[in-house]
């Protein structure tokens, strides 16, 4: 079942395209990791998913409705990130018990065993917080309410490395168990490959592709041989990247099916494969136009 469709999607803030012209679906039960650069347009993508902004044009249904002002929504979507506000009058304690009240399907034992696990104290002010504490906090929240949409806008923002680990694990499992809609986004993708089955990359408000993690990784090829060797790969191959080597060899990033056979002429004819990382092909889907750091000194 579809859960999330979104059809000509744009935002401006003044004269800035921050989203531009976006269409993409998700389906239900799907880990899907929202990836882009500094500004990309992420988290104004997820804030027009939440129903927090309303489009300047085209459309966006979640669950079958307009997010902007449904209580329904509301109910079975959560939004998570670094801005989430609380009351500063009331307690971490408290916190969680609105939340029991909000959610209908908010899980009080993980919240207060998560809690535990994390050294929260039940006094304590969400104001009062670490940067680190308050993602995982706000974990904890996101989490628990075991909505059907869970959206974590760059959830591990000032997270040392052993609670990352742990959040991708507690996430992992409490969705192994009870699966639902999950976006993580991200600037990069090294920490979150495991745990996602989807990608959804945008660059400069633009929707770039949608890819299963698996897929892409199949796709991807890092090919270093002759010009001339390399000048024979099918036409729809996409060339991510190319670098002139010494002694007249180019290495190129590629992004294609390759048939066994085209795979064994590209050998035949020296040409060596090497693995690419997922987060290098979205680094070279979405690389700046303009020379890189090295320009800047030049
Ligand atoms: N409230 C706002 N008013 C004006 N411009 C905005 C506003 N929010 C975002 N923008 C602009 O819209 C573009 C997309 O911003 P957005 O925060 O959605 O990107 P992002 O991919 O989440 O970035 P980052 O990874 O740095 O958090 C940027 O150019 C940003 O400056």
């Amino acid at each position: 079942m579809t859960v999330i469709d979104v059809r000509g999607l744009t935002k401006q803030y003044g004269g800035l395209h921050a989203l531009n012209a976006i269409n993409f679906s998700i389906e239900e039960n799907k880990i899907i990791g929202l990836i882009g650069r500094n500004g990309a347009g992420k988290s104004t993508l997820l804030k027009c998913l939440a129903g927090y902004y309303h489009p300047t044009d085209g459309q966006v249904r979640v669950l079958g409705e307009d997010p902007f002002d449904s209580l329904f929504v509301s109910e079975n979507l959560i939004f998570v990130d670094d801005e989430m506000s609380f009351s500063s009058e009331i307690t971490l304690a408290d916190i969680l018990q609105t939340a029991a009240r909000f959610y209908p399907n908010w899980n009080q034992t993980l919240a207060q065993r998560l809690f535990d696990y994390f050294s929260f104290r039940p006094n304590q002010l969400h104001s009062e917080l670490s940067k680190g504490k308050i993602s995982t906090f706000n974990m904890i929240i996101g989490l628990c309410a075991r909505t059907k949409i869970t959206i974590f806008d760059e959830p591990t923002t000032g997270m040392d490395y052993s609670v990352r680990k742990d959040f991708y694990r507690a996430l992992l499992k409490d969705y192994i168990k009870h699966p639902r809609t999950i976006i993580l986004s991200s600037h990069l993708l090294n920490e979150l490959e495991t745990v996602l089955e989807t990608i959804l990359l945008i660059d400069e408000g633009r929707f770039v592709i949608q890819e299963s993690v698996d897929q892409l990784k199949e796709k991807s090829y890092g090919l270093t041989g002759s010009e001339e060797s390399l000048s024979h790969l099918p036409g729809d191959v996409q060339i991510l990247h190319e670098e002139e080597l010494s002694g007249n060899q180019v290495y190129q990033v590629i992004l294609g099916d390759l048939t066994e056979e085209t795979k064994r002429k590209l050998e035949k004819e020296d040409v060596q494969f090497s693995p690419v990382s997922i987060d290098d092909v979205c680094l070279y889907l979405t690389k700046a136009k303009r020379g890189g750091i090295d320009h800047v000194f030049e």
